[in-house]
């Protein structure tokens, strides 16, 4: 399949927890799996029980990470419960060495970070039909306490309104029905300039 003009340029998506992103990539990958690479970042908290040190996160300690840090060696990264996550420079070089576009899943916070930088990357918010379909694919996912869902609702209130604001992203993708969203983000991977959608009004 042909590759279009902004295939060389990273791709970072972002949008609220539960919003579909990994559903949505998953797919790509498994789709392409040759085309796309995944930026692994690295973080401070321990590996859990299968994961592997390079697939899933680069596993590091609380010294190597700030010696990274005053290295400028990360793109973008955040403190969250007591570790630190970051997205190097290093990591994307790789994929881009081997041929394949980059695609990193970031956070609001480390979407401002990258914003500062020169990595010259393409932005798409993957943004849910409604409030009440979000909390609905939480609840359903059945990853969360109660407790959880609430904060990342109340965190997503705020993506959005980050997301409101102009200039921020190139593209929003309304992930109403999984297979249209998937066929917009697929044009959007392989490099083309979409018309994305617009932002929901969010009035529920
Ligand atoms: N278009 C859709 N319609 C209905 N359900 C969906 C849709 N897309 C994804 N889902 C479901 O919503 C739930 C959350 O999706 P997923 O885990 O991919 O979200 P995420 O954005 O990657 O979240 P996190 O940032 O917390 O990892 C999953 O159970 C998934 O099957």
């Amino acid at each position: 399949m042909a590759v279009f003009a902004d295939f060389v340029r990273p791709l970072v998506l972002s949008g609220p927890s539960g919003v579909g992103k990994s559903t949505l990539l998953q797919r790509l990958f498994a789709e392409f799996p040759e085309k796309f690479g995944f930026s692994v970042s690295h973080t401070t908290r321990s590996p859990r029980p299968g994961e592997v040190n390079g697939k899933q996160y680069h596993f590091v300690t609380r010294e190597r990470f700030l010696e990274l840090l005053k290295h400028d060696a990360f793109i973008e990264h955040a403190e969250f419960s007591g570790n630190f996550y970051g997205t190097s420079f290093q990591t994307v070089r790789e994929v881009e060495g081997q041929g394949r576009r980059c695609i990193l899943d970031i956070e609001a916070q480390g979407v401002r970070q990258i914003k500062a930088t020169n990595l010259n990357a393409v932005y798409c918010f993957i943004s849910p039909p409604s409030m009440t379909a979000l909390r609905d694919r939480l609840q359903e996912r059945g990853t969360e306490s109660d407790t959880s869902v609430q904060k990342r609702l109340a965190i997503a209130s705020k993506e959005i309104e980050y997301a409101k604001e102009p200039q921020v992203h190139d593209v929003v993708i309304v992930n109403d029905d999984v297979n249209r969203a998937y066929e917009l983000l697929k044009r959007l991977a392989l490099g083309e300039k979409i018309i994305g959608d617009c932002l929901p009004p969010f009035d529920k």
